[in-house]
């Protein structure tokens, strides 16, 4: 069996035992039952992760941002030149970019990983170069990536998820950059949820009027000229009109899911992701938690059919990962309450009559 297969196999249901365990906690804390209201229910949904209640704290964090170019940029989707995603990789590195200022915020390890930047970046301590290709194809034209180059991102993320488990990592945060991303995340949006283009896409990083009426029509020729269905495989989705960080994110949610370790997601990109991951493994949702939910329309979509509640609603527009770690410490603050708050009986609080 391949990596992406053996790792699909490894996703099992929630475990209902742990999760009935931790509702009977959650009742005996001494707290009116349900104070605690969709912190009770992620509480008793990672109890059901781990098999066990309480589950393991879920730090340390580490937030791995997958980067990569998109061939769709040449169809005038951003005003933004394609060259800023190999600079910000550059900003992620030396610790200037929003995911390094909230990564140091909530205690989180960053990882930077060049899945598919058009250029070959300098060399630099802490860049993970796993380049599946030089930046996709414009998919407009033609397929974004090949069967090849899909399957060697996804394994990308299957295996950093997986490094970052065996050295003691507790929380998968995903992070992204890649100009022209929220128009891939889009299509794959529209592909997986049926959605009409024009109610999945979005300004992006602030783009005008015109610009986004552009977008709509470039989602709508790539899946035009792809002929995706519902029934299409995910992995040919993702091919067709995806991104090599969106290949890569679903494949470090499969990891997280098969390593029963909780993965926070963050915005739009992510949620394109987790819809490709969810379509090849529907178990993985029970490891995913909304870190929260972005300003881009696709993303309310994407989660909505994903059934996933976000913890956070700030209309962040970034990505990168940084809504998700906003989200981080609600994450840690349910698990949390499950090792540490006094029950009725052992703090000797009378229960309601
Ligand atoms: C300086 C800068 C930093 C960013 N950090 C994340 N993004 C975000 O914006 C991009 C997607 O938006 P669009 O589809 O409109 O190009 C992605 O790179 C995403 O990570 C950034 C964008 C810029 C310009
Ligand atoms: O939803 C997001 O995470 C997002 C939105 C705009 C640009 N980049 C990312």
């Amino acid at each position: 069996m391949d990596l992406i297969a053996e790792t699909i196999a490894a996703i099992r249901p929630l475990d209902e035992a742990a999760m009935n365990a931790a509702r009977a906690h959650q009742d005996r804390l001494t707290k009116p039952r349900g104070a605690l209201g969709v912190l009770e229910e992620l509480s008793v949904r990672l109890s059901g992760l781990a098999g066990a209640c309480p589950p393991p704290m879920p730090e340390p964090a580490a937030v791995a941002v997958f980067a990569a170019d998109h061939g769709v940029h040449a169809q005038g989707v951003t005003p933004w030149p394609q060259e800023v995603t190999g600079q910000m990789v550059g900003n992620f590195l030396a610790g200037g970019a929003v995911v390094n200022a909230f990564a140091r915020q909530t205690g989180a390890d960053v990882r930077v990983i060049d899945v598919g930047v058009r250029t070959d970046l300098p060399a630099a301590d802490g860049l993970i170069v796993r380049k599946a290709a030089h930046g996709t194809a414009d998919m407009t034209l033609e397929p974004a990536m090949t069967d090849g180059q899909v399957r060697a991102a996804v394994g990308t993320g299957i295996e950093l998820a997986r490094d970052l488990v065996a050295d003691g990592h507790r929380c998968l945060v995903t992070g992204d950059m890649g100009i022209a991303n929220t128009t891939a995340s889009a299509a794959l949006i529209a592909a997986f949820t049926g959605r009409a283009p024009e109610n999945v896409t979005g300004y992006g990083t602030g783009v005008d009027e015109a610009t986004r009426t552009r977008k709509i029509e470039v989602v709508r020729a790539a899946l035009e000229r792809a002929g995706l269905d519902e029934r299409s495989d995910p992995l040919t989705v993702l091919a067709e009109v995806g991104g090599l960080e969106h290949a890569a994110i679903a494949g470090f949610i499969l990891g997280g899911a098969a390593a029963r370790v909780p993965v926070v997601l963050d915005g739009v990109i992510a949620g394109a992701a987790a819809l490709a991951a969810a379509a090849l493994a529907p178990d993985v949702r029970g490891a995913c938690v909304a870190g929260h939910r972005s300003a881009e329309p696709g993303h309310a979509a994407a989660l909505q059919h994903l059934e996933l509640r976000p913890l956070v609603d700030l209309e962040l527009r970034l990505g990168e990962g940084t809504g998700a770690l906003l989200a981080l410490p609600l994450v840690q603050s349910a698990v949390r309450v499950l090792h540490e708050v006094a029950t009725f009986d052992s703090a000797g609080v009378a229960d309601k009559a």
